[in-house]
């Protein structure tokens, strides 16, 4: 079993009368992957804020590989990597020196530091934009500053809160793949976002967060059977009578069909060749219908189904 790289023990943080986090527990192994996947003020920066001891909390333990996690645990500090939500660069500074500057915090050895630089720069393909100052930069090179400034010195946990938020989609598959490449070179991440499908693309663990608690936790496939909907089958067709979902309702593993909009959708828990007895039936119907789609559920469908709301905005 991996040594664990993050431990969060009943982490209650309040602003005043809020419970922003509330008795939230979470272990992360080194070597993973692992999403905090929640919608806006679910509580997510709030917990990486605590995890890195820049904020004080109520209530809990944090242990970041095996060690009590402290606001002066300047050893710990040093093997982490930190990417916020919002850039946090120096305006004054070019591409290059801002990259320098945040690896000279915990590389003295010029250069150790000069080669550090370097990768940093090659890795988030910075390379024509190293003289730059940040404000010529576009949103999503900035980003990319953002990141080789929080990985250059070459953290053992890198914590990337919304990395992707507001970026055009090269950069965004670039930042991705970059994240990958980090963890492939052996560092463990924490990734936040509210975006389910890059989660689930990069994570291999995630844990949900909604109203400050972590209310699923599990690979996605382990967090898909926790809910009953299994296959989400929709048909376009122009009618059904109220007699025809009876009879679909009544097929094995059925357990909704609703009819709106010309759009038949019928909900699986389970099973198998579901969409073949619907096409069956529907056929022996003399039913002629259109688009025909078979899906499997995803994390949204997850949230929804534990909090009955949607976790897209
Ligand atoms: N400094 C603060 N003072 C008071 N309330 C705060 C403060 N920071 C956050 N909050 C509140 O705490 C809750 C959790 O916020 P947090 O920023 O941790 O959520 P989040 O999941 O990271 O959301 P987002 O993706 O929007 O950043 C929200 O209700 C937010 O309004």
């Amino acid at each position: 079993m991996n040594e664990t790289a993050v431990k969060v023990k009943e982490l209650v943080k309040r602003y005043r009368e809020l419970l922003a986090v509330d008795h939230l527990n979470l272990e992360i192994k080194q070597g993973e992957i692992f999403g905090l996947l929640g919608p806006n003020g679910s509580g997510k920066t709030t917990t990486i804020n605590c995890i890195l001891s820049l904020l004080s909390y109520d209530n809990g333990e944090i242990e970041i590989f095996e060690k009590p996690m402290k606001a002066d645990a300047y050893d710990i500090k040093a093997k982490i990597g930190v990417v916020m939500q919002n850039v946090a660069v120096f305006e004054e500074l070019t591409v290059q020196e801002n990259i320098d500057y945040f690896c000279g915090l915990y590389i003295n050895d010029k250069q150790l530091r000069k080669q550090y630089v370097e990768e940093a720069i090659q890795f988030t393909g910075l390379e024509d934009f190293r003289k730059f100052y940040p404000k010529k930069l576009s949103g999503g090179l900035l980003r990319r500053l953002n990141i080789a400034c929080g990985i250059a010195h070459k953290p053992k946990l890198i914590i990337l809160d919304e990395p992707t938020v507001a970026v055009d989609p090269q950069s965004r598959n670039r930042i991705l793949e970059g994240i990958m490449e980090l963890n492939r070179q052996g560092a463990t991440i924490i990734y936040t976002s509210h975006y389910m499908e890059e989660v689930e693309q990069i994570c291999s663990r995630i844990a949900i967060i909604d109203n400050g608690k972590c209310i699923a936790q599990g690979t996605a496939e382990e967090l898909k059977k926790l809910i009953k909907k299994r296959e989400i089958i929709t048909i376009d067709i122009l009618s059904v009578t109220a007699d025809d979902i009876e009879a679909l309702k009544a097929l094995p593993h059925v357990y909704s069909v609703t009819f709106e909009d010309s759009k038949l959708t019928i909900l699986c828990d389970g099973g198998s060749h579901n969409l073949v007895r619907v096409l069956d039936y529907l056929q022996g119907k003399e039913y002629s219908f259109g688009h025909i789609h078979s899906a499997l559920p995803t994390l949204n469908d997850v949230f929804l189904e534990i909090t009955g709301k949607e976790l897209r905005d």
